[in-house]
């Protein structure tokens, strides 16, 4: 794509609304240009994600109007009377972003029903599944910085797209001209219509109601709920509402909200970068902690899809778990109380995913269950809940990733911070029952399966060079595969493009069925094992490190090592 071509149809263009022209014209640094028009805007099985900025290859009104006139092409394709249900989150311009796709889908026709306030994402999935429409939006870019925004898509089953749904959308997004082919209603005379509808709070109740039963130990709740000191942040997204009603209709009367994080606001203030995985977020809850000692300190992400726990360590050194740490917690706390309940089953299944670490797979067995992987994101492990619900083989008891998402229950299709703030609220009750803190509990379950340790490296490379980058890195491991860290073997390498489990040892080759996905994962001998792949989210090369040591202290130095003789692979420093 020419990008002075379309730079310039954007600077003269009679529809392009006047702030984002007045941003173009004062633009004189050509790589900035380039990077705004090269291409469009990509629309995946994620949706859209993009800085708010004007051009073809950034979030604003024109590409969010272009991608739901593709969207809302689509729906009438398959369906006469389409209809559709809509959120946002408390980030700078979705409720703008959240306005124009509701426009654009209401002069098509296409019923909408519209979130008045922010909501989180996972209530965006049950709402589409409680109202029966036949897809949804969410306005966010989830837990990234305040510059970006982002558009998810999901399908009548609450879950987000399938890359065939996506590219089939993505096909009419690209027939649509951005200026010309997009059709937009004011939103009163759509209401006037009846296209457009309001959601109430009657969705809302219905949704605490449904997630109150993915409590276990009920009757523990009701003894003790009122006993148990939480402090949570929702780090100024959309989670302060909904969590703080489900902890206090469960009965958890002691709940303190970290007053500078409470209200949303989508510039972040206290939180920049308001990712649940970053220490740094937490500060201010650590240093409330400091003074009124909580049995447990937890944060959701601004769109309340992924969530965090801080422990206290020693007497005055509080971490926050990884997501694998909490998985993991939940795992065994989950399959533990569901036999103690006496609802343990042979088809109780756990879904991770390919980068999530296998300690789980133990942990499963002890019990009896089963463990199933799938790629990276939560759309793949709402596929196998579908997949279940219709075969009858399998019974989803929980899902999660290492990216802080986690899930019970079957009637939202997405991770779900809500939920888990109401099981990890469970869990530590349960734990201080038996005088234990989470990372006690942690450290028993660490005795019992063994001493697994995991990193994530991100390594930033943005724009077009970056995305290049990375694709050469990914064709150098495929063509030069190594076959060693540090003397120890690669025992085995799955290449998820082109779907090969190739066992080295033995020479041997099977296919891997899953959806392609540029991603390597290369296994040791001895079990530890690392995995690239890009981020589908972020421009960001992620390597996944997993090893298992003989004790904490051992597993800290293995780990570090592992982290700079992988690097050294991989030929990144
Ligand atoms: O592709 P990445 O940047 O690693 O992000 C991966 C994550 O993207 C989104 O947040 C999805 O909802 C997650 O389910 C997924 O884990």
């Amino acid at each position: 794509m020419d990008f002075k071509q379309g730079y310039n149809r954007w600077l003269t263009e009679e529809k392009v609304e006047a702030g984002l022209k007045a941003e173009l014209e004062q633009l004189t640094d050509e790589k900035e240009i380039e990077d705004r028009f090269y291409k469009n805007l990509e629309f995946g099985t994620g949706g859209l994600r993009g800085k708010i900025a004007a051009g073809s290859n950034r979030m604003n009104v024109h590409t969010v109007g272009k991608a739901t006139q593709g969207l809302a092409t689509y729906l009438l394709k398959h369906k006469k009377q389409p209809s559709i249900a809509i959120a946002y989150d408390s980030r700078n311009m979705s409720k703008e972003f959240a306005d124009t796709a509701a426009s654009v889908l209401a002069a098509n026709g296409v019923k909408v029903f519209l979130y008045p306030s922010l909501r989180p994402t996972p209530m965006l999935s049950y709402t589409v599944r409680h109202l029966e429409t036949d897809a949804g939006i969410v306005i966010t870019a989830s837990h990234n910085p305040k510059i970006y925004n982002g558009y998810k898509v999901y399908g009548n089953d609450g879950g987000q797209i399938t890359d065939e749904v996506a590219k089939e959308i993505l096909n009419f997004i690209d027939e649509t001209d951005v200026f010309d082919g997009v059709h937009t209603m004011c939103l009163k005379e759509a209401e006037e219509k009846g296209l457009l509808e309001y959601i109430t709070e009657e969705v809302d109740k219905a949704y605490y109601n449904k997630v109150a039963t993915l409590c276990i130990r009920k009757d523990l709740i009701k003894e003790k709920a009122s006993g148990l000191k939480i402090i949570y942040t929702p780090i100024h997204g959309s989670g302060n509402i909904p969590v703080r009603t489900m902890l206090k209709k469960l009965g958890y009367e002691q709940v303190d909200v970290v007053k500078e994080q409470e209200l949303p606001d989508g510039n972040f203030p206290t939180a920049p970068y308001p990712n649940p995985e970053d220490k740094a977020v937490f500060e201010l809850a650590i240093e409330m902690a400091k003074q009124t000692e909580p049995d447990l300190i937890f944060g959701t992400d601004p769109d309340c899809d992924r969530i965090g726990v801080v422990v206290k360590e020693s007497a005055t050194s509080y971490k926050v778990l990884t997501g694998n740490q909490v998985g993991i917690l939940l795992s065994d706390y989950i399959l533990n109380a569901r036999r103690e309940m006496g609802l343990l089953s042979e088809q109780d299944t756990i879904v991770k995913t390919i980068v999530t670490s296998d300690m789980v797979k133990p942990i499963a067995a002890h019990y009896g269950t089963q463990v199933m992987d799938v790629l990276t994101g939560f759309k793949y492990i709402g596929e196998k809940i579908k997949e279940f619900g219709e075969t009858g083989a399998n019974n989803f008891v929980f899902g999660y990733e290492e990216s802080y998402g986690y899930l019970s229950g079957e009637f939202v299709r997405d991770k779900d911070a809500v939920i888990a703030s109401v099981l990890i609220a469970e869990m530590a009750l349960y734990y201080k029952e038996q005088g234990k803190n989470l990372y006690e509990a942690l450290e028993d379950l660490f005795q019992q399966y063994g001493y697994y340790r995991e990193d994530l490296i991100s390594v930033e490379m943005e724009g077009k060079d970056g995305q290049e980058k990375i694709a050469a890195i990914l064709s150098a491991l495929r063509d030069n595969t190594p076959v060693d860290v540090n003397g120890v073997k690669i025992a085995t390498v799955e290449d998820y493009k082109l779907s090969t489990r190739y066992n080295c040892l033995e020479g041997t080759q099977e296919t891997i069925y899953l959806p392609t996905s540029n991603v390597m994962k290369f296994i040791l001998e001895d079990g530890n094992w690392f995995v690239v792949r890009p981020s589908g989210t972020e421009p960001k090369m992620k390597i996944y490190l997993s090893i298992i040591g003989k004790d904490l202290e051992d597993a800290n130095v293995v780990l570090n090592n592992f982290k700079k003789q992988v690097l050294a692979v991989i030929g990144v420093n």
